[in-house]
This record gives C-alpha cells, sequence and structure tokens, in this order.
C-alpha cells in the first residue's frame, strides 16, 4: 500500500492502524503544493450483492455528508474528500498533529480534578455540537481524542456511524449494525442493545473522566450487582458536586443522564462557578472562563505552588484561548520539565521558538531538555542558536561542548569549553569539563590535534606530584613534551613508564618514534624490537624497525624485519617497497652485512675517544677493520707473527681460584681461563659477585630498579654458566643504562663464555669508553684476542694493562703468557717472573714459569 496513490491525489506515506472497520493512513496531497499530509480511511465493504453494496453506498454517501458539516467544527477534523475506489470506500480527512489521549493515559493515568474538569469542558463543547448536528458519536475514547500539538485542545475523531458500511449485511438491520460500533466499557446498555442516544455518548464522556480521575479502566471499575450502577467514589477524592454530576452522566438507565452534551455543560458551567469546585479552580484570580490572563496568573501560581499538572492544566487554558501565547507555553515547558516529562517539555519549548525565533531563552530551554532525552543531535542546533543569538552566553558554550562531546567531535567540543572559559575565566565547571576531556583524549592520542600541551603537562605534573607512579601520567607527559618537541624530556619520562609497565608496547613504540626524532636510530630500533617482543604481530614496529636498520645499513636485519612485517600484513606496501630496496643496494654489494645483535652494541659507542673510528667502523660492518683499528691505535708499531710460529701449550687448564673460575670449554690442553682482575683473582669464584657497578651521576632513579633487577639475573646466570640467558638479561639492563662500563665487562664475559670472541672484545671496549684507565678490562680484551689467537693484540693489550697499573701482577703474568705464544720464551719468563715479584706466592705464574724454563732447557739439550 505504500507509496500507493488513492483517488488521483493520495499518496499513502505511512500506516497509522485500524481495527475491524477498515484501515488508516497518512497520505500527502499530491495536487497541493508541499504535500500537505492527510489522513486517507479506507472501509472495506464486506457485502458483494450489487444491491447491498449500492445500499452501503448511499449509507457511506451520506455519512460523509454529515462528516462535512460536522468537520466545520475545530475540534473535528475536516472531512477533505469522500470516494470509491476498487469496491472500497475513502475517506479523507485533515490531519491532526499531536497525541492521542490514551497514550497521555499511559504516561500519567491518573489526572487531577481540575484537569479533569478542563477536559470535560473541553469535550463537551464539541460533543454539544456534534449532538446539534443530530449525531451520536457513539465511539468516545481516549484512543479517539487526539490533544491537538498546536493548542492543546482535544479533538475528537473516528465517528462511529460510518463504519456501519464495514459491517452491514445485505438484510441486517439497524441493531446489527449499531452493536457492532461502539467500544466495551464506554459503551451503555441502550447502545449495546442497538439503540445508541446522545446520552449514550454522555455516559462514554463520564466513564472516561471517571478513568482519568481514578486511573481505573472502566471495564475494571465495580457494579453494584443490584443497581448495575458503577461504584467508583471510593477510589479518589473529589468534590461531591463534581462526583454527582459524574454519577449522573454514568448512570445505567439513559433517563437518568443528562440528555445530551448541552445539558452536561452547562450543569459543569454552574459547578465551575460556585463553591466548592469553584474552589478547586482557584476562583480568586480566575474572572472568567474564557479569561485568559487570569489563567496564566492561575498557572503561575500553582507553579510556585509545585502543582506542576494543574499549572499546566491552566496553561493550556491560556493556549486554548490564545493558541500564540508564546509565555504560556514557555511556562507550560518549564511545569512539564518539573513533571519530568522531558518530550512534552521539548515539544512545548519548539512552540515558543517558532512563534520566537529570537527567544534565546526558549532555545537553550529546548536545548538542555533534549540533552536530557539524549536526543545530542537534536539538542546542537538550539545550543548553536543560542550562541549565535548570545555570544556571550558561556553556559550556552559549555553545553554546547557537553553535547559535542557525546557526539565525538572532540576537538569542537574542547572548543566550545575553550570559549566558555574564555567568556569566563573563573567557571570552574568548564574548565573541569575541559580538562576532563582533555585527559580522556590522551588515550586515543587525540591531544595531538588540541594544542594544550602546556596545560596537558602541567596537569600531568600534578598528578605525578600526588602520585610518582602514575604510569598514565607520564606517558602524558611524554606526549606532551613530545609535541612542544622537548624530546629529551620525553624520554626521560617514556623511560619511566616502561619502567613502570615494561610490558607497554605503547610507549616503547613513542619512545622509538622520539629516538628517531633525535636521530639516535640505533635507539629507535631497540625500542621498536621491544615493541615487537611485547606484541608479535605488530607490523607497523616490524617495518619501523626495518626502515631504521635500512638507514643504519644492516640489510640483512633489516629485510629480516620488512619480511616479518610482509608475513603479518602481504598487502604491506611501503614494507614491500623498503625491502625491495635493501635487496638493490645488497646486490650492488655497497656492504659486508653483520649479525644484528653486533649492530646493536656497535649503536652504544659514543663519538670521541681512541675507539671512535673503531665504532664507526663496526657500525659499517667490517668487524677485522675494528680490530685492525684497535691494534693500530694502540700500539701503531706491525707485530707480525712469526711465519709458521706454532701455538704452544703452556700449562694445562686450572679450576684452582688463583687461575681463574672460568673454565670455557672442556680441551685439556688449552688456556682457556678468561683473564681475571687482580680483585677476581683473590676473590676467587664469587669475583664477578663483588663486581661493583659504579651508577653514573647522571642517571636517574627511575631506571634503577630495572636495571638492578636485570643486572643480578644476568650474574646469577653467569654464574651457572647459563650464558645465554645472562647475555639477554645484560642487554636488557644494557637498555635501560647503556653507561654503565661495569656492565660492558660482564656482558663481555658472558660473550666470551659463549665463544663469541669478537663481540666480548667490542663489549669491553664500550666498558673501555666509558672506563677508558681500568687495567681489568684491557686484561680482558687481551684474553679475547687470546682465544682467536691474535697473540700479538693480546700482548699490546696487557701492555697497556701495565702501563695503566704497573704492579698488576696479573697483567704481568698474561704478558707472559702472550709472549710465550708469541715464541718470545725469555721474554715470557721475565714477564713471569715480574708477575712473582709483585705478588712472590702467586701460583700460576709459578707454575707456566716453571714449565717454560723447563721447555727451554728440554731446547737446549735439543739443540
Ligand atoms: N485525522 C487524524 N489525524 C491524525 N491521526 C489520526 C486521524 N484519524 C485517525 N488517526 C490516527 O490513526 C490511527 C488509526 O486510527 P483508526 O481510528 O482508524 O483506527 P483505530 O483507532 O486503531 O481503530 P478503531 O477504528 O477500532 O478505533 C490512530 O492512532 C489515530 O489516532
Amino acid at each position: 500500500m505504500l507509496g500507493k496513490i488513492l483517488g488521483g491525489r493520495y499518496q499513502i506515506i505511512r500506516h497509522l492502524g485500524g481495527g475491524g472497520f477498515g484501515q488508516t493512513y497518512l497520505a500527502g496531497d499530491l495536487h497541493l503544493p508541499g504535500k500537505p499530509q492527510c489522513v486517507v480511511k479506507q472501509l472495506k465493504p464486506r457485502m458483494t450483492d450489487p444491491e447491498a453494496l449500492q445500499a452501503a453506498r448511499r449509507l457511506f454517501d451520506s455519512e460523509a455528508e454529515a462528516l462535512y458539516a460536522l468537520g466545520n467544527h475545530e475540534q473535528i477534523p475536516r472531512l477533505f474528500a469522500h470516494f470509491e475506489e476498487g469496491q472500497d470506500f475513502y475517506l479523507v480527512q485533515e490531519f491532526i498533529e499531536g497525541q492521542v489521549l490514551s497514550r497521555e493515559l499511559k504516561i500519567q493515568p491518573q489526572f487531577a480534578e481540575i484537569e479533569v474538569i478542563h477536559l470535560l469542558q473541553d469535550l463537551l463543547t464539541v460533543l454539544e455540537f456534534v449532538h446539534q448536528q443530530q449525531v451520536v458519536h457513539r465511539d468516545i475514547k481516549p484512543s479517539n481524542l487526539i490533544r491537538r500539538e498546536s493548542d492543546r485542545r482535544l479533538i475528537l475523531i473516528d465517528f462511529g456511524a460510518v463504519k456501519q458500511i464495514g459491517v452491514q449485511s445485505l438484510d441486517a438491520d439497524e441493531a446489527s449494525v449499531t452493536i457492532a460500533v461502539g467500544s466495551s466499557g464506554y459503551m451503555p446498555n441502550e447502545q449495546l442493545a442497538g439503540k445508541p442516544r446522545f446520552s449514550s455518548d454522555v455516559y462514554a464522556v463520564g466513564m472516561l473522566a471517571i478513568q482519568c480521575l481514578t486511573g481505573i479502566y472502566p471495564k475494571k471499575l465495580r457494579e453494584d450487582p443490584k443497581t448495575s450502577e458503577i461504584i467508583w467514589r471510593d477510589q479518589v477524592q473529589v468534590s461531591p458536586e463534581f462526583a454527582n454530576m459524574l454519577d449522573m452522566m454514568v448512570r445505567y438507565d439513559y433517563r437518568q443522564r443528562y440528555e445530551s452534551a448541552k445539558e452536561a455543560l452547562e450543569v459543569l458551567r454552574s459547578l465551575t462557578t460556585t463553591a466548592p469546585v469553584a474552589a478547586v479552580l482557584a476562583e480568586p484570580t480566575v474572572v472568567s472562563f474564557d479569561g485568559h490572563l487570569a489563567w496564566l496568573e492561575r498557572g503561575d501560581d500553582l507553579f510556585q505552588r509545585q502543582r506542576y499538572k494543574e499549572a499546566i492544566v491552566a496553561y493550556d487554558r491560556v493556549i486554548q484561548a490564545k493558541p500564540d501565547d508564546d509565555v504560556a507555553w514557555f511556562k507550560r515547558g518549564m511545569a512539564l520539565e518539573n513533571l519530568k516529562r522531558h518530550d512534552d517539555a521539548a515539544a512545548s519549548y519548539e512552540r515558543v521558538v517558532q512563534l520566537h525565533p529570537h527567544d534565546y531563552l526558549a532555545w537553550y530551554k529546548h536545548a538542555c531538555v533534549l540533552v536530557l532525552l539524549q536526543r545530542y543531535d537534536d539538542a546542537l542546533p538550539s545550543f548553536e542558536r543560542v550562541v549565535q543569538l548570545q555570544p556571550a552566553n558561556y553556559w550556552a558554550w559549555h553545553d554546547r561542548g557537553k553535547v559535542l562531546e557525546n557526539l565525538q567531535q572532540a576537538d569542537e567540543a574542547i572548543a566550545s569549553y575553550d570559549r566558555a572559559v574564555q567568556l569566563k575565566p573563573d567557571f570552574q565547571l568548564a574548565v573541569e569539563s575541559r580538562k576532563q576531556l582533555l585527559s580522556q583524549l590522551r588515550r586515543v592520542d587525540t591531544l595531538y590535534h588540541l594544542q594544550h600541551y602546556d596545560e596537558a603537562l602541567a596537569s600531568c605534573d600534578r598528578t605525578i606530584e600526588q602520585d610518582p607512579d602514575d604510569a598514565l601520567a607520564w606517558f602524558m607527559r611524554g606526549m606532551a613534551l613530545d609535541n612542544l618537541q622537548r624530546y629529551e624530556e620525553a624520554v626521560v619520562a617514556y623511560d619511566r613508564v616502561v619502567e613502570l609497565q615494561p610490558d607497554d608496547y605503547v610507549v616503547w613504540f613513542k619512545r622509538g618514534t622520539i629516538m628517531e626524532k633525535l636521530l639516535r636510530y640505533e635507539e629507535a630500533v631497540a625500542s621498536y624490537y621491544k615493541v615487537v617482543q611485547i606484541q608479535p604481530d605488530n607490523y607497523w614496529a616490524w617495518y619501523d624497525r626495518g626502515r631504521l636498520l635500512e638507514s643504519l645499513h644492516q640489510h640483512e636485519a633489516s629485510i629480516a624485519s620488512y619480511d616479518r612485517a610482509m608475513q603479518l600484513k602481504p598487502d604491506f606496501q611501503e614494507a614491500v617497497e623498503g625491502r625491495r630496496r635493501v635487496l638493490q643496494q645488497l646486490k650492488s654489494g655497497e656492504t659486508v652485512p653483520l649479525e644484528e645483535d653486533d649492530a646493536t652494541i656497535a649503536s652504544t659507542y659514543q663519538p670521541g675517544g681512541v675507539y671512535k673510528q673503531a665504532a664507526i667502523d663496526l657500525k659499517a660492518h667490517h668487524f677485522q677493520d675494528v680490530l685492525k683499528e684497535y691494534r693500530d691505535r694502540l700500539h701503531p708499531e706491525s707485530f707480525l707473527p712469526a711465519p709458521g710460529a706454532e701455538e704452544t701449550v703452556i700449562s694445562k687448564p686450572k679450576r684452582t681460584e688463583a687461575s681463574g673460575v672460568h673454565q670455557l670449554d672442556g680441551s685439556e690442553d688449552t688456556i682457556v681461563s678468561l683473564p681475571k682482575t687482580e680483585d677476581d683473582f683473590q676473590q676467587g669464584a664469587s669475583g664477578t659477585q663483588r663486581l661493583e657497578v659504579a651508577r653514573p651521576a647522571t642517571s636517574t632513579a627511575m631506571n634503577g630498579a630495572g636495571y638492578d633487577r636485570w643486572l643480578n639475573k644476568g650474574r646469577t646466570l653467569e654464574k651457572q654458566k647459563r650464558y645465554a640467558e645472562a647475555l639477554n638479561a645484560y642487554d636488557q639492563a644494557r637498555e635501560l643504562r647503556p653507561d654503565d662500563a661495569a656492565l660492558w665487562r660482564c656482558r663481555g664475559n658472558v660473550l666470551y663464555g659463549l665463544e663469541r670472541y669478537e663481540e666480548a672484545i667490542v663489549s669491553y671496549q664500550q666498558a673501555l669508553t666509558l672506563k677508558p684507565d681500568d687495567e681489568a678490562i684491557y686484561c680482558c680484551v687481551g684474553g679475547a684476542f687470546v682465544r682467536l689467537k691474535h697473540h700479538q693484540d693480546a700482548l699490546t693489550c696487557f701492555e697497556q694493562a701495565i702501563q695503566l697499573k704497573p704492579n698488576s701482577h696479573i697483567a704481568w703474568y698474561w704478558r707472559g703468557r702472550a709472549l710465550y705464544e708469541l715464541r718470545q720464551y725469555a721474554d715470557a719468563v721475565q714477564s713471569l717472573e715480574q708477575a712473582l715479584t709483585i705478588k712472590p706466592e702467586f701460583q700460576p705464574a709459578m707454575s707456566d714459569r716453571d714449565r717454560i724454563q723447563h721447555q727451554l732447557r728440554a731446547l737446549e739439550l735439543q739443540t
């Protein structure tokens, strides 16, 4: 049916309802400009017999005539047209905008006495007219009364007589027709018996009034078993005169009722001018029934006494008399608001702004009520109107902000709060709303776009002051600093977050981006790596890591990272591109890739110092160059091992305290002990544990706890010879504090344990960069060189150590061993002797010296 055009002009828009008699539709009149809405009632005659149909047609025509006449009353919809189409009959009526009384009763089942009096006045007035036209309505009930929105008057719809058409059978008599029309509960016995009269409508109105007073549905009201009279007066307190009148309206015997609406209305009028019903109407100010000003005052009076329901009735009287009275509409809106009838209140305010589009207060009230109804989309334009009309209304700016916030338009909301605060700097509510929104936004990064970083920063600082462990506040602080381009400080903030929440991948990611901005690419790589450790499927982090490794020329690692990104997101174009670029560079043979870990280690090199070039070379992955550089710088003369020199075992591995505990391989005939510091030798197995970690003055407390944890874990694992895990622990510690020489030395030791001597050397080198005067570290480097069979380099290291600490019996001892390997036996013995001079009971030196001397003697004997 929807969209169908009836009668050549009425296009169906919506189904409104319908019952046994037919269907009712909302339609648009295509013949009129703007296609105004109208109601189309369809009546389906059940009969097929042509004669009966003809009779029905006649009845339809005559009823329609009556309806045209009735439609002249302002409380009855106009009948625009009636026609027959496809064996159905149609009535076209004026569409009444409003709400049926039955709905009103659902919301508010009980009315005040005064409301019911007004309702009766309204209803009996129109019914008087209907009866004057010699028409009995036959179906007065709440669902056939529409409260017209524009003036709050009751409109009577759905006259029963036309319904006959739909039920009339061929040989139906009058009785069978009328029985079918009417609604049980509101229908008196004579109507039920097929003899409706004017007083039947009076009965229905009386029942409706009693329902409104008691809140009881008519069918549920008790009846006197003897008299069949309705018993209702015990249900509600009303003035006896008014109750008597209602009793008269609903008498079982129609002869005892008021004959028609006119008679009933006259009685009601007389009641309202005499006590005590008059008292109910609060006569002092009511000069007359139609004196709308008096009703307005009455309404105000009731409003002030918080009798909102009655106040509304009074305002309605004003509106009935003067539908354009904006004051009454406005006050009615306020009364409705107090009754929490927000929908109705909104409609009332809407009426005010229709009448007075410049009434900013009505716009404001309208908007506020819509907010209460959570109709934010509708509320926003009303607030817009307020701020348009009153640009300095800071309340409106604030409330507008709230609506925008609810509509997820955060930026605009902040701007609105801003305006409110600008207009009234001490407007705490706006200040708070704004702050609250800002703090919510920090989770979604929208803060970036809002440019209130200074304030955000101040607010974070306040939070941190109260709770230094508030990770979120630190995170916010980092972001704000980031936006203020105070990157170094941002790093500190983010570091604090990772300390508090080591698994917070977001902050690692942010840290990575900042490191990039600071051109600290290696640290950025490490940060992104952290992200993927926590979130292995974070393809963005894999991609960013790949990108940075690419610019660091760590091509293999970069490809691996891009690969991961592509695995996780095959259509990741940037990663595909990156990978292609790196492959191209590799093909052109630009560099030799090195293991990633080395590169990461290299990243911590500080510029300057003797190892600067080495660090640069290491970044370029020329490890051999690193060694050469190292060698050259320490010892410019070139020491080349004697051609064909054999490596000789001079002592068996020892597990004595004195020779160290690091039995690094199982070989029986190789010197494997890691050169120890003097202290280490003295302390024996516990040497490593005694290692003091000097925390640089610049280190902040924030990394302390995490750092120590990792360091201690590393030491324990190292002691257990779980070198790989120890390395990992040290690396974690290194990320928190890359500036601790002792840590680098420990790290070198485990790399040594893992027989990754080159890397061990790099680690030791880093320790030396931080602590260049530590002779013990030189010994460590020398030891690694020994393992690499770079005896000359080893010798250089030991000599460097001796330079730094001439009385280091360890350095002398190891120097002796390097010389031995270089077949400089005499010098070797001399070096061992020196060690023993410094520390006479130093067993390893003693035994090695004895062995060499023994071998020398054997050689002499041979020659
Ligand atoms: N002139 C009108 N203006 C606005 N709404 C109307 C008009 N006439 C009827 N309606 C509405 O259309 C809907 C259907 O009305 P209709 O009276 O045809 O059927 P009904 O009330 O469901 O059944 P019954 O005929 O048994 O009373 C109702 O909600 C009514 O309020």
